[in-house]
């Protein structure tokens, strides 16, 4: 078993009467981008200001580099980087002005200003005024900021809200280098499948408070083989044939619907149905995207 960056247990918060986490169980392994997915509302959030101490959870606890919060919270949050809400700057302040501001204060020596700014690609706007600064470099200064102490771990609410598909793709490439290069884990909140099936090794989904899936991300690849799809000119005739050979097959319209296990078992279908004289007309492989997946889990009525 992976060692645990973090590790909560039952961790619940209350808002009066509403539960808006709900017993989770959150398991984020050392050196993985874990994407905690949810749509907006889920409780991401909420959890994310419990990992960081902003917040007390109701009950549950919460275990951060094996150290518990909020006991250790200081030796924690010295290891941890974080970007939870839009950062603000002084915008008459350059880039490298407002990460020095910040290095004084945690008493960062300043190489690690130009470090920092290399790792979210800002070296060359360093010395711009930030009010210059598109929001997508914002936000990465905002990134350079939470990595100034060196962290061990950056948690980032949703970094890319906002952001036109240029702006994604720099805050994604760069959060992809993060483990490799620095040893970082990363837990990533997004209501987007798409951005954290491009980024994340790990995804947790969170609806209402509820942690519904939590994994490597090929596993909930894997929870979802593809299907074939057949289109025959004697479709309940091919049906019943199929499952008279012991097959799994069901009915969509005329198409034929069953488990894709292999190309020798497809042409196994296809002779079966050819030697019964029923005419294939196609055979195609139905792979089910990840958004797919990932409705399945969610409410969806819900806003994704
Ligand atoms: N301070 C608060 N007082 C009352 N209710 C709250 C408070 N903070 C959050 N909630 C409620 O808890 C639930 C979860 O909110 P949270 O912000 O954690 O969701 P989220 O998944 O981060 O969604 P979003 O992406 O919209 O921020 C919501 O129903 C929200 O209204």
């Amino acid at each position: 078993m992976s060692e645990m960056v973090i590790e909560t247990s039952n961790l619940t918060r209350r808002y009066g009467k509403k539960i808006s986490v709900n017993n989770l169980n959150l398991h984020v392994p050392k050196g993985s981008i874990f994407g905690f997915l949810g749509p907006n509302g889920a409780g991401k959030t909420t959890t994310i200001r419990m990992l960081l101490g902003l917040i007390r959870p109701t009950s549950g606890q919460i275990r951060i580099f094996n150290q518990t919060l909020p006991k250790h919270r200081m030796q924690i949050l010295r290891r941890t980087g974080s970007l939870v809400e839009s950062p603000s700057y002084y915008g008459h302040l350059s880039g490298y002005e407002n990460l020095d501001v910040i290095a004084r204060l945690l008493k960062v020596p300043s190489k690690r200003i130009d470090e920092v700014l290399g790792i979210v690609r800002l070296t060359s706007a360093a010395k711009q005024s930030v009010k210059g600064y598109s929001l997508g470099m914002k936000q990465r200064l905002g990134i350079a900021a939470a990595l100034l102490g060196n962290p061990d771990l950056l948690i980032l609410d949703e970094p890319t809200n906002g952001l036109d598909p240029a702006g994604i793709h720099e805050i994604r490439a760069l959060i992809k280098e993060l483990p490799a290069q620095y040893g970082i884990t990363v837990v990533v909140s997004s209501h987007l499948l798409g951005e954290i099936d491009q980024m994340a090794t790990h995804v947790g989904i969170i609806e209402r408070g509820h942690l519904l899936f939590q994994d490597a991300i090929e596993k909930l690849r894997e929870q979802n083989s593809p299907k074939l799809l057949l289109q025959v000119d004697k479709p309940l005739e091919a049906k019943r044939l199929l499952q008279r050979a012991g097959l799994q097959v069901s009915m969509d319209g005329d198409i034929l619907q069953m488990p894709n296990q292999g190309l020798a078992a497809t042409e196994d279908v296809n002779r079966r149905l050819i030697q019964a004289g029923i005419s294939v007309y196609r055979i195609t492989e139905q792979s089910r995207s990840l958004e797919d997946i990932f409705l399945d889990f969610v409410d969806k009525e819900g806003s994704l």
